[in-house]
């Protein structure tokens, strides 16, 4: 398998040879050179002054000063600039205790993970790599549904989870895993060498979003239907059933009604990204106090294998 460098997201040249792999620590790539790792080719071609500055800085990155610009359509994806100095106050914290290593988002389909992870990889510093890419490029098919048609969806989970186990080995990635990630568990194996961060959405707000774009890119939800509500929130429904607990195995939980209560609105429909990538920052944080054994050098990975426990699926 053989993942391009030309992916819709923007590599700021991470680091290989990431923790478990015992130290390695990579010679930092210039402006469009690649990193090759295992199978997985990364391109580091969009890579900035102040990527580079934080990469040759080493272990202990610090947040490049730049602002989040990216936007979500005509509108803001900040509620104010308070919200905008938050989020970057919260990074710069994160990126001590990350040290280096990766967020994998997990959560339903719609729920966010490609929005939310872009700004999370542009605050910490960190590339963004939506998995679900990868797996086209690395299968050759411009489209997750057409591999499904094609191939068929155990081939495409083949896929995925090769590409997890090659993006497992980097270092400063923010990676938006596939909805159906996790239920195979050899994925959380991949995936725990890094943070894990739920994505919790009600699937009412799932069914909304979805509806809005529309299914087509969603083979596991494109089915004929008058009412694009019904049919989405129906066959989400099922699938959270379905996959149960899966997604709780995830390190830290960011619950969007649990962020519109604390916002005293109880709407999750006024959240804006900027609001859900500050929650995963503090949820990311909290985790990584709570468990400093997991996390404590890169390098030099110490498990803590009981709170490492990975649900048998
Ligand atoms: N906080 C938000 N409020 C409203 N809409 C949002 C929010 N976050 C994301 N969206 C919209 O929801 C849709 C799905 O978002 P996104 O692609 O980020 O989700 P995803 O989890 O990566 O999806 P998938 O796994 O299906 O690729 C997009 O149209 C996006 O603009
Ligand atoms: O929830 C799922 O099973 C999926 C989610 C998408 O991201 C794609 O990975 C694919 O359409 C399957």
């Amino acid at each position: 398998m053989e993942v391009g460098a030309s992916m819709a997201m923007q590599s700021r040249a991470p680091r290989v040879g990431a923790g478990a792999a015992g130290g390695r620590r990579s010679a930092f790539l210039g402006r469009e050179k690649q990193a090759r790792v295992g199978s997985l080719r990364v391109g580091a071609g969009s890579a900035g002054a102040a990527a580079v500055a934080v990469r040759a800085r080493g272990t202990n990155p610090v947040a490049p000063l730049r602002c989040v610009r990216a936007s979500r359509g005509s509108e803001s994806l900040h509620n104010s600039v308070d919200e905008a100095l938050l989020l970057k106050r919260k990074s710069e914290e994160v990126m001590f205790q990350l040290n280096g290593r990766c967020i994998y988002l997990v959560g339903m389909m719609g729920s966010g993970k490609s929005t939310v992870g872009k700004i999370l990889a542009e605050v910490l510093g960190y590339s963004f790599f939506d998995s679900d890419k990868l797996v086209e490029q690395a299968v050759g098919m411009p489209s997750v549904a057409q591999i499904f048609k094609v191939h068929s969806e155990a081939f495409f989970r083949e896929n995925e989870s090769n590409v997890l186990r090659d993006l497992s080995s980097m270092q400063q990635l923010v990676v938006a895993t596939g909805g159906g990630a996790v239920i195979r568990p050899i994925n959380w194996n991949y995936m725990k060498k890094g943070l894990s961060v739920w994505l919790d959405v009600p699937l009412d707000a799932l069914a909304k979003r979805i509806a809005q774009v529309g299914t087509a890119s969603r083979p596991l939800l494109d089915q004929p239907s008058d009412d694009p509500y019904t049919a989405a929130f129906t066959k989400l429904s099922m699938l959270a059933e379905q996959r149960g607990e899966a997604y709780a195995n995830a390190d830290a939980r960011v619950s969007l009604e649990e962020i519109a209560a604390k916002q005293g609105h109880g709407d999750v429909s006024k959240l804006t990204p900027t609001d859900i990538a500050i929650e995963a920052l503090l949820q990311v944080g909290n985790f990584v106090n709570e468990h400093p054994t997991i996390h404590s050098q890169v390098g030099d990975l110490q498990v803590d294998s009981h709170s490492r426990r990975v649900q048998t699926l």
